[in-house]
């Protein structure tokens, strides 16, 4: 299936309420928070509460996880309304669907890694997101990948991450043909900081380039 639709664009790393009523304005689909510490865009979850209360319902909040356990996810979720869960980790399928909520699975394309088969490992998942690979850490690497090797056709919802900017993020819609796009640094003045330029930028040439 390939998706002929605009595709859906997700800020992630948002900190501030500010940052989140400024992309939501700006026309972003979904707001990321990062719950994992040693990231510079980490959230405490009564802050994500907050901001998540204020962007209303229709706009999609995503928790982002690496390796956290059951423990952690589950008192996040008590704590914000999140509607979808993202694993950027090593978490399996059995564990990614206990919490009653959809889900998204990151992988990143390391050298060799092959995208179809791991999809099929996450039957359970709403969609997938593939991300650059940097050994040593986990995502929000600002770098990106060899496009050519994002599945143009999927069954899968597939979402582009890594190394997106309001500069290249049309010729990498062009280059792949996604269900979303995701992006954190490219859209920052420092890390955990949004610039509202570049992230109105990004959005608008996400949903409106010069040929549509
Ligand atoms: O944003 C982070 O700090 C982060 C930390 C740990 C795992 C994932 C993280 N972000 C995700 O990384 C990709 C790409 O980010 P970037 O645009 O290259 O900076 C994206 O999926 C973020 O959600």
């Amino acid at each position: 299936m390939t998706f002929e639709i605009i595709p859906r664009v997700k800020i992630c790393g948002i900190t501030t309420q500010a940052d989140a009523q400024h992309a939501v304005n700006s026309g972003a689909d979904a707001l990321g928070f990062v719950f994992y510490e040693p990231s510079p865009r980490s959230i405490a979850p009564s802050a994500a509460r907050e901001i998540a209360l204020s962007v209303g319902p229709l706009i999609t909040t995503i928790g982002l996880f690496v390796n956290a356990s059951y423990e952690e996810v589950s008192s996040t979720l008590d704590q914000v309304p999140l509607s979808v869960l993202q694993f950027h980790g090593d978490e399996t399928n059995e564990f990614c669907r206990q919490f009653s909520r959809p889900f998204i699975k990151a992988f990143r394309m390391a050298p060799g890694f092959d995208v179809e088969p791991a999809l099929e490992q996450y039957p359970d998942a709403s969609g997938f997101i593939l991300d650059a690979y940097k050994p040593g850490v986990p995502g929000g690497t600002g770098q990106s990948f060899e496009w050519h090797r994002f599945p143009r056709e999927s069954d899968r919802p597939l979402i582009l991450a890594g190394g997106l900017n309001p500069s290249n993020v049309e010729g990498a819609i062009v280059a792949t043909k996604p269900y979303g796009v995701d992006v954190s640094g490219g859209v920052e003045l420092a890390p955990g900081h949004k610039d509202p330029e570049k992230v109105m930028a990004f959005i608008n040439a996400v949903k409106h380039p010069p040929w549509r």
